[in-house]
């Protein structure tokens, strides 16, 4: 009987040793970050700046934060496409999330929580933004590997510029006995990168390239699964794969987790001329990535194959 391969992602160090640029560990490291994402899409970063302090201060903010009445979290709204409250959906009875925009910076939280709280939480700003902070240092850190990987370090700082995050608060709440364990539908992330973290339950799943689907397990309270979305596949020139995933709750309690998500939106998305050759001809013209996700927010893009080809694929 053929066996199958058991999928694990790769777990990469991040740690002040590893991190200067020029150094030969930073191109060990960023060797590994092409290979891993070359072959599954994602991996495991270990973040050693992520403390139990700000994992547990993340997730009571989270849990404070999911509490609050459904006519208040509704309230989560913006004018970007796909940016607001997401819950209460049928097919998806055991998700809820909401979005905030520029997470990164003080001003983005607090424009949050006057929302949620309009005499203020400071806690809550405070607990969320040190997460949050450290989140897209490493999203830079990584992007930075990449560029500098594929020898295209001169694009970094430009792409970097034109970079917004919008971070997701999502909780999964336990499914009951005989209810469906889906938390959350098979789908690619529309973004360039995406940086997940979670408490304790497990529940990301991931399509490996063979078809299988694994799990992701074993993560710690510094560990920050580290993703491919659709625009860094664009980018890449098909050399790197959004992987698929989904959320399956097959363990006790509820699952919180925290991800965000990094778009373009200065500049259009291209991939680097020097990523285009006999080899590997173009496959996906110059695009407008909030155009991309508006594109994608429409009720009749949102089965597609694979948005990013219809959209621009060549
Ligand atoms: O909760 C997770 O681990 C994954 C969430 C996710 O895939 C997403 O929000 O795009
Ligand atoms: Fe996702």
């Amino acid at each position: 009987m053929g066996s199958l391969k058991a999928h694990k992602l790769p777990v990469i160090e991040f740690t002040t040793k590893n991190l200067k640029p020029g150094t030969e560990s930073w191109s060990k490291s960023y060797n590994e970050v092409i290979s891993a994402l070359e072959e599954y899409g994602c991996f495991v970063a270990l973040y050693d700046k992520i403390t139990q302090e700000i994992h547990s201060g993340v997730f009571q903010a989270m849990e404070e934060l999911f509490d609050l009445p459904t006519h208040t979290k509704v309230q989560n709204k913006s004018t970007k496409p796909l940016y607001g409250y997401v819950g209460q959906i049928p097919i998806v009875p055991l998700y809820e999330s909401m979005g905030i925009d520029n997470a990164n910076t003080l001003e983005g939280i607090q424009n949050f929580t006057k929302v949620m709280w309009p005499n203020g939480n400071d806690g809550f700003c405070g607990n969320l933004l040190s997460y949050t902070k450290l989140a897209v240092e490493l999203d830079k850190i990584v992007v930075q590997m990449v560029f500098e990987g594929y020898g295209v370090g001169k694009y970094y700082e430009s792409h970097i510029d034109s970079a917004n995050y919008l971070c997701r608060v999502m909780k999964y709440r336990e499914p009951n006995i005989n209810e469906n364990k889906m938390g959350f539908v098979a789908h690619t992330d529309k973004n360039f990168m995406s940086t997940i973290h979670q408490n304790q339950v497990d529940g990301l799943e991931i399509k490996a390239k063979d078809g299988e689907w694994f799990c992701v397990r074993e993560l710690s309270q510094s560990s920050i699964v580290v993703m491919a979305g659709d625009a860094l596949m664009a980018w890449s020139n098909d050399r790197i794969k959004s992987p698929h995933h989904r959320v399956t709750m097959a363990e006790k309690g509820a699952r919180y987790s925290i991800a965000q998500f990094s778009f373009m939106e200065k500049n259009m998305v291209q991939t680097p001329q020097e990523l285009i050759d006999d080899d590997h001809p173009m496959r996906y013209k110059p695009f407008d990535h909030l155009k991309y996700l508006e594109f994608f927010s429409r009720k009749e893009n949102r089965s597609l194959e694979s948005a990013i080809r219809t959209y621009c694929g060549v």
